[in-house]
This record gives C-alpha cells, sequence and structure tokens, in this order.
C-alpha cells in the first residue's frame, strides 16, 4: 500500500509517520527531499532570488530563503515550480525502488505538488490551529512571526486540494499522542478489512 500522509504544519504528520513505522512502514519525508531538490537546482533557486540565499560555500542558506518565500505565497510558488519537479522524480524512484513494500509520503503539500495520484489512499492529520501554534512554539522554538507566518501560507491547504479522486481517511491529532497512535491502527485494521 502506498498511503501519501498530508495535514497542515504541526498537525502531527511526523508523530503518525513514526506510528506507521512501527506498523512495518517505510516512511518517506517530502520536507528532506524539498530540501536535497535546492541542492540540486541550486543554480536556477540562486538566479531567481539572488546571492542573499546563498551560504559562502555555495551552498542555499534556507533560513534566508525561508524568510523571502514563507511570507509571499507568489514567491513560493516561484520556487516550488523550481524544486518541485525534482521532487516529484525523486518520490517516483523511491516508489519504484520499494516496489511492494507499505510506503508512507508524508509531505503537507501532497495534494498541491499532485503527489496524491501516486498513493492508493491518503491519511489527513487534522488538529485545531491553536493545539498547531502551541506544538510548533515549543518544538522549534521560533519566533511567533515565524510560526504564524507558515500558517497563513497553509491556510489554503485543506482535503479539497486531493484533485486525484483518491480515498481520503482522517485522523484528529487533539488529544494525547497515544491517542492519535490508536487512531493510526484503528484506520490501518479498516483499511485491511475494507
Ligand atoms: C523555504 C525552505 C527553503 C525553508 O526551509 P526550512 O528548512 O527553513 O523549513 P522546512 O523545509 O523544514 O519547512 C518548514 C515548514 O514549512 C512547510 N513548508 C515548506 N514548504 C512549503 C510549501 N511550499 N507549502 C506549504 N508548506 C511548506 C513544511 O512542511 C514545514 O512544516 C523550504 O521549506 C523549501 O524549499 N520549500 C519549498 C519546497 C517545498 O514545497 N517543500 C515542502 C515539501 S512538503
Ligand atoms: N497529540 C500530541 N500531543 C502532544 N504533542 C504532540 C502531539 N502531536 C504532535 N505533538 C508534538 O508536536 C510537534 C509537531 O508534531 P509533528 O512533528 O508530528 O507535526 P508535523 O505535522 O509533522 O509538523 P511539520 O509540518 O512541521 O513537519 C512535535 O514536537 C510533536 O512531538
Amino acid at each position: 500500500m502506498i498511503l501519501g500522509l498530508a495535514g497542515k504544519a504541526c498537525s502531527g504528520k511526523n508523530s503518525a509517520s513514526r506510528f506507521l513505522e512501527e506498523r512495518g512502514f517505510l516512511s518517506l519525508d517530502v520536507d528532506k527531499l524539498g530540501h536535497e531538490a535546492l541542492e540540486l537546482r541550486r543554480d536556477a533557486v540562486i538566479e531567481s532570488f539572488g546571492n542573499q540565499v546563498a551560504n559562502d560555500d555555495g551552498t542555499v542558506n534556507r533560513k534566508a530563503l525561508g524568510e523571502i518565500v514563507f511570507g509571499d505565497r507568489k514567491r513560493m510558488k516561484e520556487l516550488e515550480s523550481i524544486t518541485h519537479p525534482a521532487v516529484f522524480e525523486m518520490v517516483q524512484s523511491f516508489l519504484e525502488e520499494n516496489k511492494g513494500r507499505n510506503l508512507v509520503i508524508n509531505a503537507a503539500i501532497l495534494g498541491p505538488a499532485g503527489l496524491d495520484r501516486l498513493c492508493d489512499a491518503v491519511l489527513w492529520v487534522e488538529a485545531p490551529l491553536i493545539h498547531r501554534i502551541i506544538r510548533a512554539f515549543k518544538r522549534d522554538k521560533n519566533k511567533i512571526s515565524h510560526i504564524f507566518s507558515r500558517i497563513r501560507l497553509q491556510r489554503h491547504l485543506t482535503v479539497q486540494h486531493f484533485f486525484s479522486g483518491v480515498d481520503i481517511y482522517m485522523v484528529r491529532n487533539r488529544g494525547s499522542l497515544s491517542d492519535l497512535k490508536k487512531q493510526v491502527d484503528m484506520f490501518l485494521s479498516d483499511y485491511e478489512n475494507f
């Protein structure tokens, strides 16, 4: 089974992914692929965003780039148009290399990047805004303005973004982590019995 795992920032995707790994799934973190894609396409990224996003060693300075794109949807789209094709190809290679295994594609932008059409089902992790803000604050120790700019950028990320007609299941992460784990297990047993 190829399972897409989606949801907004700090909804609990990584936590759900770990629980799925405990059940034998192999997971792919698309945020990390996005970072690899930045290096693969670094010339195009620096050409578009300028030397201010380049480190002294020529690699991309993600913090500086994040300062530009997280607050500006148009510029984020520009960055996505450079890196998403490479991300899509890397996801396809991962699926090809691991055919026959239970796989999880963990990606906030699963729907908008068209990755849902590679999946047998999507698990959407839902969490109330206030929980996501508190979790982000505790985990990343970021400035509150940074947390809000990411949240604002993802306003449009909803379950409606799945265009491929793939089956979508939902887990609600508003209690404890063990409650989330139970819901993931319930999803798996429902899916297997379907
Ligand atoms: C802007 C970049 C350089 C910032 O890197 P940085 O290491 O500081 O942040 P990180 O990648 O960990 O992302 C932080 C949070 O923002 C979310 N996020 C990142 N890119 C996007 C996006 N295009 N749309 C919505 N949310 C995003 C992530 O899921 C995560 O929750 C990097 O996020 C990036 O290159 N993004 C564009 C590529 C992309 O879409 N990646 C996300 C794949 S899920
Ligand atoms: N139910 C919960 N109770 C307490 N803490 C939680 C719960 N769910 C998640 N967390 C914590 O909140 C933080 C964010 O969770 P997680 O990394 O799973 O979310 P995410 O959706 O993958 O985030 P991102 O989009 O930023 O990658 C983590 O530190 C995690 O341990």
